[in-house]
């Protein structure tokens, strides 16, 4: 497909996916472990005002108290940043959440019926939680539209069938991430001859084309300049209310230009939270994380 039809794709899109795409999402009826009732992705009870629930989470290493009573929760369609000094337990955190680390002690939930700690990272992905390392990792010597492809084939579980095409909806689906990643200009360009920024926003639309509920992203604009820094900032405002957002960053202009509330984390639990400028007051804050 040229990157013409790509734009066209965009423009004729408006957010018709449904809970019956996602659902038809799963070849396996959406039943992933032993729960009381299916999950499908997409179907995330937020009744409670809740996406994400973390309650007094503890986690050692050695006898080190990585994660010390952590509590914390997202509504949905939030963008919450996340601060805090090295150390303080933020990608840890994000590993408990993905399933990658299992915590000795606590709850942590998504929406108010799925009991995270039940399941593991795979199971996790295929719910709606989505998670972008420091690091971009597309596949270099791929274009940028076979990079989502193949992000939608694999989070469908098709990726080995040689006969999976795209149906309409789907390529609908794609042309829709790749004008809201900045990348419909560049369909047809191998992944690996992008900018910094451009793969990193390219790894952000492999995640969307998934259609995720939560996003996690650590660090998202390390090494980006600054141009590619404010285009991030529009992204992640424009990705706000359809998903909810986990963004931890250390660069606060960043932080600024994109938050309504952010949590400080340190020695594995929530030192403060609140607008940046409450948190910037606070001198617990100062102290540990900002510096006088
Ligand atoms: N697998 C592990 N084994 C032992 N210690 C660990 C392990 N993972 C993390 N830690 C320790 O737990 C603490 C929290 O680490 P974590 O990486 O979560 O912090 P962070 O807030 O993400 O820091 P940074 O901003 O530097 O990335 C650190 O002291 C780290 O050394």
């Amino acid at each position: 497909m040229t990157p013409d039809l790509m734009e066209a794709g965009a423009e004729r899109i408006s957010h018709r996916h449904t809970l019956e795409d996602a659902a038809g999402a799963t070849e396996s009826g959406g039943r992933v472990a032993s729960t009381a009732r299916p999950v499908l992705p997409g179907e995330v009870d937020v009744t409670h005002g809740r996406i994400l629930y973390l309650e007094d989470v503890h986690v050692s290493f050695d006898g080190f108290k990585a994660i010390n009573g952590l509590n914390l929760d997202i509504a949905p369609g939030e963008l919450r940043c996340i601060i805090g000094p090295n150390g303080a337990g933020k990608t840890t955190m994000m590993d408990i959440i993905t399933g990658k680390t299992r915590p000795d002690k606590g709850t942590v939930y998504f929406g108010s019926t799925i009991d995270l700690l039940r399941y593991n990272e795979p199971q996790i992905a295929a719910m709606g939680i989505g998670r972008k390392f420091q690091k971009p990792t597309v596949f270099e010597q791929l274009s940028v539209f076979e990079n989502l492809e193949l992000a939608l084939k694999t989070h469908k579980g098709v990726a080995q069938s040689m006969n999976f095409k795209l149906n309409g909806a789907q390529r609908d689906r794609i042309a829709e991430v790749l004008h809201t990643i900045h990348l419909a200009g560049s369909v047809t360009r191998q992944a690996g001859l992008l900018s910094h920024g451009q793969k990193q926003w390219l790894e952000i639309g492999m995640l969307l084309v998934q259609e995720p509920r939560l996003l996690l992203l650590d660090e998202p604009v390390a090494g980006m300049t600054d141009e590619e820094t404010v285009r991030t900032a529009e992204l992640f405002l424009s990705l706000k209310g359809r998903h909810s957002l986990m963004v931890v960053e250390h660069d606060m202009s960043f932080i600024d230009t994109i938050s309504e509330k952010v949590t400080v984390l340190c020695d594995g639990s929530v030192l403060a939270e609140g607008t940046l400028a409450q948190v910037q007051a606070d001198e617990r804050v100062i102290e540990v994380y900002l510096g006088r």
